[in-house]
């Protein structure tokens, strides 16, 4: 079993193919902490952003929240690419705020998806997209990601973590629940 100081051939570090989606509203560092995952694991990476239809871009750009409708075939084309990663795979990556359960449920129907939700404070997330430059989406749209958002339940395939860390440390811990989950595997085998 690879360590994080010992990045295997491949980059995998020992750690099984897993087909994530990186979670939360806007700000919370979903892109940040997807490609370091994607970077360090050689996994593939997708931003969900980058599959909105334009016209969902432009409705967030001029201050207007997108609607349930808005978002259903965004969030098809993040499952094809799901799709056809986990047909590939390989491991793979995707930034989706996934706001609400039904989002997700479309996002892992007939998959085995997996979510990172990244918990971040109001302030701190406030504080984040008034500093962000050059991106389309305006810090006056938060109050609405945060009314929207439905906390994962203990029923979906989701791993917490707190983002008020740096993002070096968010890493870390989310390797570390990897290794100790692969590890986990490896007794139970020695064991049964
Ligand atoms: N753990 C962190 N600590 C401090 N700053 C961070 C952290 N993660 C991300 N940031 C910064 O916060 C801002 C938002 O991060 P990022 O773009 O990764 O979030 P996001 O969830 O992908 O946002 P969006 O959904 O709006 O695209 C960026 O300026 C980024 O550099
Ligand atoms: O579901 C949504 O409302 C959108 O996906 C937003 O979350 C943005 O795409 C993203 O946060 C970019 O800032």
């Amino acid at each position: 079993m690879g360590t994080i100081g010992s990045v295997q051939s491949g980059g995998t570090m020992g750690i099984r193919p897993r087909f994530l989606v990186v979670m939360g509203v806007s700000g919370t560092g979903k892109t940040t902490i997807a490609t370091g995952l994607a970077t360090r694991l050689g996994w593939h990476f997708q931003e969900g952003d980058a599959l909105h239809p334009q016209s969902n871009v432009d409705k967030m750009s001029s201050g207007q929240p997108l609607t349930d409708e808005d978002r259903k075939p965004w969030l098809e084309l993040c499952h094809d690419w799901l799709s056809r990663e986990v047909k590939a795979g390989h491991g793979a990556v995707l930034t989706c705020s996934a706001l609400k359960r039904i989002y997700r449920e479309q996002l892992r129907r007939d998959l085995p998806v997996e979510f990172i939700h990244i918990r971040v404070a109001r302030d701190t997330l406030t504080d984040r997209m008034a500093r962000r430059q050059g991106h389309f989406m305006p810090a006056s749209l938060l109050p609405s990601q945060l009314s929207t958002f439905e906390e994962p339940g203990d029923d979906e395939p989701v791993i917490h973590v707190c983002g008020e860390d740096p993002p070096d440390v968010v890493l870390e811990k989310l390797l570390q629940h990897f290794r100790d989950e692969e590890n986990q595997k490896e007794l139970h085998a020695a064991v049964s």
